[in-house]
Order: C-alpha cells, then sequence, then structure tokens
C-alpha cells in the first residue's frame, strides 16, 4: 500500500503533518503512523477505516485531547502538540469542540447546565444568552430545564452539540456521532452538521463506521494500519462501501 498524504493546504483551520502515535511499553502499539492531512474552513471530512486503522487516535490528537509521539498539529498558526497542558486546555476551548458516541452529558444537571458546563470549568461567567441561542440552533428551544433522561438520544447528542458549539470554535471533532443512534435518528443529526459547515462556514471532521453517513461529507480519509491509505472527494456511499471492503471492512 502507498502512502497518502491528504491534501496539505496553506490557509487550513487544522493541520497535521507526519502524526506518529505509538503505545505501550517499548512503543508496542503503532496506532499512527505518519499521518499527514489538512482539513480546510467550510469543509466536511469523514475519517473511515477498519477497526484498530488508528481512526479515534487522530481525532483525539487533532483536536488536542491526545499528545502524538511524532509529528504536529497545527490550528491556524499554533503548534499545539507541544503546548503546556494549561495553555492548551485554554486554546481548545476556542478553538475546537467535540462529540462523542456516547453523548457523555451529566444524567443529573439540566440541559443548560450541560450545555454551560465546559465554560464553567473553565472559570468563566455563565452567558445564559448564549446557551439557549446554542439550544435554539440545534431546535431545542425551551428544552433547557429538562434533565438528559427526559429526551430521546437523537435530542441527547442534539445537548451535546450545543455543549460543544456554544464557544463558537471554527472546528468540530465527532467521533462516530450516530453510531448509538437509529438511522432516521442519526440522519438529522448529521444534517445538522452539514448545516453548520454550509451555514457557518465550520471545520467538521467525523470518524463513521457508515458509508450512508459518509456521504454527508465533502471527502473521505480511508485509514488502515496507522495511514492515510485513500482520500475520496463527494463519494457515493457505495463508492466509500466498496473502497471500505477493500481495505477489510466489508458492509
Ligand atoms: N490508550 C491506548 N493504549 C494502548 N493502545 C491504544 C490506546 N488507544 C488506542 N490504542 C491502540 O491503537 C490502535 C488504534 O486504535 P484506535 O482506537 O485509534 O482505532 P480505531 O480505528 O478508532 O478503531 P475502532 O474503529 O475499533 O474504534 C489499536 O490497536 C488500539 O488498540
Amino acid at each position: 500500500m502507498t502512502e497518502m498524504t491528504a491534501d496539505i493546504g496553506t490557509g487550513s483551520v487544522v493541520r497535521a503533518v507526519d502524526l506518529h502515535r505509538e503505545y505501550g511499553r517499548a512503543a508496542a502499539v503503532r496506532a499512527l503512523r505518519g499521518v499527514s492531512a489538512a482539513f480546510a474552513p467550510g469543509t466536511f471530512t469523514a475519517v473511515m477505516g477498519p477497526s484498530g486503522s488508528g481512526k479515534t487516535t487522530l481525532l483525539h490528537c487533532l483536536a488536542g485531547m491526545d499528545r502524538p509521539t511524532r509529528g504536529s498539529v497545527r490550528w491556524g498558526d499554533a503548534e499545539v502538540s507541544r503546548l503546556p497542558e494549561r495553555r492548551l486546555a485554554e486554546l481548545r476551548r476556542s478553538r475546537v469542540g467535540f462529540v462523542f458516541q456516547a453523548f457523555n452529558l451529566m444524567p443529573a444537571m439540566t440541559v443548560a447546565q450541560n450545555v454551560e458546563l465546559p465554560g464553567r470549568l473553565a472559570g468563566e461567567r455563565s452567558d445564559r444568552g448564549r446557551v439557549l441561542e446554542a439550544l435554539a440552533r440545534v431546535g431545542l428551544a425551551g428544552r433547557e430545564r429538562h434533565r438528559p433522561g427526559q429526551l430521546s438520544g437523537g435530542q441527547q447528542q442534539r445537548v451535546a452539540i450545543a455543549r460543544a458549539l456554544v464557544s463558537r470554535p471554527p472546528v468540530l471533532f465527532a467521533d462516530e456521532p450516530t453510531g448509538a443512534l437509529d438511522r432516521a435518528t442519526g440522519h438529522e443529526i448529521l444534517a445538522l452538521l452539514r448545516a453548520g459547515v454550509d451555514a457557518d462556514r465550520r471545520t467538521c471532521v467525523m470518524v463513521t463506521h457508515d458509508p450512508v453517513a459518509a456521504g454527508y461529507a465533502d471527502r473521505v480519509l480511508l485509514l488502515a494500519d496507522g495511514l492515510v491509505a485513500d482520500e475520496l472527494h463527494h463519494p457515493t456511499a457505495a463508492q466509500v462501501g466498496e473502497r471500505l471492503s477493500r481495505l477489510g471492512e466489508g458492509k
């Protein structure tokens, strides 16, 4: 397999160059083995590949939640992979949002409190107007006093998206955001992510196993064995499925 370099552009909001991430004693697991990729403003990228190919590790390194063993991650002009933890945490708040498959909401808190939580943890004064606006943008106006347990899975994921976007970061990372949802609800979430890219020029990077979900993206990066194995632009679900099965993840 030839190593490919995904579109290293200037003017990108996020850029990774030659990322390596090894885990364990004597670097026993080589999760990333030299990934380079650039993410332009207002684009939606799906990251796909067989289980264990390094998708989540790449997303965590790009989002400043994990540090590469070697290589660099830049957010605009800022080199983030070697920033001190405190500075990185500050920058992460304003530059990136993250959405998880399992929503990761606090069940005892209201919807509004969940959305406010990252800001509070960062010592910021709460801005009720911003919280309500973020909830309205994900279609949850009027739900701010509910608890997560009173909402459907799709609504809970909308709360998580509002929480990720309340600080208005230019980049949203999502790790299998529809993995815990039925297909129809998953499509609503994907349409919401797509709308944020198109209307607000946000950059979205999403890990998914689902070729239909990848059809919402402008580009698909296919990882295999810790490397970018292929890159597809505006592919159909059928094309994505076919490439995946060639990489060993048949659908
Ligand atoms: N904290 C860790 N410690 C040790 N090994 C890890 C750690 N995190 C990931 N790995 C290993 O790194 C490799 C890549 O894992 P990663 O979770 O990035 O893959 P993935 O493509 O997201 O997989 P999946 O589709 O199954 O979620 C795997 O071999 C995994 O076991």
